[in-house]
C-alpha cells in the first residue's frame, strides 16, 4: 500500500462449503523471469497467462526504463521487443520495486554488469529485507554498490564495464540469489558457475536454455546442484506460456480441505517438482486432493487439481522440503490448525525475512485466533490442532504480506467467530482478484 491510499480491512467468516471451479493467475516466479529474459532477448518475446499482480507490474516497468519495449496487448497476454544481452540502457529516474523481492533482487542481478548506475528502491516492506545476499556475489563480478546498514533498499548499483565470472556457492536455499548470480554472468565472459546445496525453484535455468542460453546442470556426490552458464550467449525472442501459480492455488487449495461439505477444482495449475511441497505435506496430512488432467506446457509440468474437505492429521515437514514449498507455509499452518494432532514444521529461518515475519505472523496470529501454537528451537513452527477449527474471533495486521492477508481470510471461512485482516490491499502483488474469487465459491468475505 502505498502512503496515500486507504488501507482495506476485510472480514472473513463461514458460510458454507466452497464449490466450482476456478482458474488462479500466472505463476509470478517465471512472471518476472518472461520478463526479464524477454527484455535481454534479440527480437519479440510474446507472454501468455502473465501475472497482472503488482509485483510483476513494476518488473515491467523497470524494463521499460532500462530500454525494452513492453507492452499489453490484452489479459495476461504481453509482448516485448529485447536489447539483446547486455544492451540495457541507463534509467532516468528510480526503479520502484514495490513489494517485491524477486523483482528487486533479480534486477540487481542484472544491473551488476551493465556499465551504468541506477537506483533502486521499493515498499516499507522491500525496504526493510535483506540484499547483502546478493550484494555481496554481485561484488565479486565487478559491480559496486551503496545502500543503507545490511545493503538494504535505497540501494545504487554501479554495474562494471570488465566482469570477472565467479563460482559461487549459495549459503542460503535461495532461487532469488541464485537466478541474480546467473543474470550477472550472462553479461560476462567465460563461465559462471553457481553451486546449491539444495536445489531451489529452477524457472530462471529452464527458461534461460529456451531463449537459448548454453547452460548446463549437473548433481555433485554430496547431492549439490552445479550449474554452469556460458556468459555472452544470444538469446532469442520466444513465446512464453505461464501456467497457474501453485503458491496462489494453495489458499483456494486450504480452503476447500477445512471447510467441511467443499469440492473445488483448480485449473491450470504448475506442478513444477521444486514448488510441489505443500501438495506433498497435505496429501501426508490425509488431504482429499487429487491432480487430473496432467500434462507438460511450454516445459513445465501443469495439472488440474481436485480437492475434498477432508478430516487432516499433523505431521511433521522436513527441514530440505523448505526450498519446495517457502511461501506456502502461513497457509500450510492455517490448515494444521483445523487438523487434529500435532504439526512441526522444521527449519524456517528464512520465513523471518519474507514481505514480513512470518513466523510471527502465524504463531502470533494463530494464538490469536485460539489456536495451540509455539516456535520451538531451530525456527519450527508448532501447531497442535484439535481436529476442530480454532475459534477464531481477531484482527490480524498484515504488514504488507499478501500470504499473511490471505491465509486469515482463509482461516475465518471455518472458525466459529469470524477473522478479520486490517489490510488486504498487498494481496493485489500476487493475487488479483482472490476476494471475488473465493466469494464466488462461496465464501463470505466483505468489508471490515
Ligand atoms: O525466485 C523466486 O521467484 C522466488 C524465490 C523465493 O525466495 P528466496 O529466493 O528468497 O527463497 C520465494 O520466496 C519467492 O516468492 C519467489
Ligand atoms: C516471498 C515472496 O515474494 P518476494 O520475495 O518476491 O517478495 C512471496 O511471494 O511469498
Amino acid at each position: 500500500m502505498s502512503s496515500s491510499e486507504a488501507p482495506q480491512p476485510l472480514l472473513s467468516r463461514p458460510r458454507g462449503a466452497l464449490k466450482g471451479t476456478l482458474t488462479v493467475p500466472g505463476d509470478k516466479s517465471i512472471s518476472h523471469r518472461a520478463l526479464m529474459f524477454g527484455a535481454l532477448a534479440l527480437g519479440e518475446t510474446t507472454v501468455e497467462g502473465l501475472l497482472e499482480g503488482e509485483d510483476v507490474l513494476r518488473t515491467a516497468q523497470a524494463m521499460r526504463q532500462l530500454g525494452a519495449t513492453v507492452e499489453r496487448l490484452g489479459e495476461g497476454s504481453w509482448r516485448l521487443q529485447g536489447r539483446g544481452v547486455g544492451g540495457l540502457c541507463e534509467p532516468d529516474d528510480v526503479l520502484d520495486m514495490g513489494n517485491s523481492g524477486t523483482g528487486a533482487r533479480l534486477l540487481m542481478g542484472l544491473l551488476a554488469t551493465h556499465p551504468f548506475t541506477s537506483v533502486l528502491t521499493g515498499d516499507a516492506s522491500l525496504r526493510k529485507r535483506p540484499m547483502a545476499r546478493v550484494t555481496v556475489p554481485l561484488s565479486h563480478f565487478g559491480a559496486t554498490f551503496t545502500g543503507r546498514s545490511g545493503g538494504r533498499l535505497p540501494l545504487a548499483v554501479t554495474g562494471t564495464a570488465t566482469p570477472v565470472p565467479q563460482t559461487y556457492e549459495l549459503p542460503v536455499a535461495s532461487a532469488q540469489v541464485k537466478s541474480a548470480v546467473l543474470l550477472a554472468g550472462l553479461n560476462t565472459p567465460g563461465i559462471t558457475t553457481v553451486i546449491e546445496p539444495e536445489a531451489t525453484r529452477d524457472h530462471s535455468e529452464l527458461m534461460l536454455r529456451a531463449f537459448g542460453a548454453d547452460l548446463t546442470v549437473s548433481v555433485r556426490d554430496d547431492g549439490a546442484r552445479v550449474i554452469t552458464l556460458v556468459g555472452q550467449p544470444e538469446l532469442t525472442g520466444r513465446a512464453v506460456k505461464v501456467p497457474g501459480d501453485p503458491s496462489s492455488a494453495a489458499f483456494p487449495v486450504v480452503a476447500a480441505l477445512i471447510v467441511p461439505g467443499s469440492h473445488i477444482v483448480v485449473r491450470n495449475v504448475g506442478m513444477n517438482p521444486l514448488r510441489t511441497g505443500l501438495f506433498t505435506t497435505l496429501l501426508e496430512m490425509g488431504a482429499d486432493l487429487k491432480l487430473v488432467n496432467e500434462r507438460e506446457e511450454a516445459g513445465e509440468p501443469v495439472a488440474d487439481l481436485e480437492v475434498r474437505y477432508s478430516a487432516l492429521k499433523g505431521v511433521t515437514v522436513p527441514p530440505e522440503r523448505a526450498p519446495s514449498m517457502i511461501d506456502e507455509y502461513p497457509i500450510l499452518s492455517v490448515a494444521a490448525a483445523c487438523a487434529s494432532g500435532e504439526t512441526r514444521m522444521v527449519g524456517l529461518a528464512e520465513l523471518r525475512v519474507k514481505e514480513s515475519d512470518r513466523l510471527a505472523a502465524m504463531a502470533d496470529g494463530l494464538k490469536a485466533c485460539g489456536a495451540d501454537t509455539d516456535v520451538a528451537e531451530n525456527d519450527t513452527l508448532v501447531v497442535r490442532g484439535t481436529g476442530q477449527p480454532p475459534r477464531g474471533g481477531a484482527m490480524i495486521p498484515v504488514n504488507l504480506d499478501h500470504r499473511i492477508g490471505m491465509s486469515y481470510l482463509v482461516l475465518g471461512m471455518t472458525t466459529a467467530e469470524a477473522v478479520g485482516i486490517d489490510d488486504a490491499s498487498a494481496i493485489a502483488t500476487s493475487f488479483p482478484g482472490f476476494a471475488d474469487m473465493m466469494i464466488e465459491l462461496g465464501a463470505d468475505i466483505h468489508g471490515a
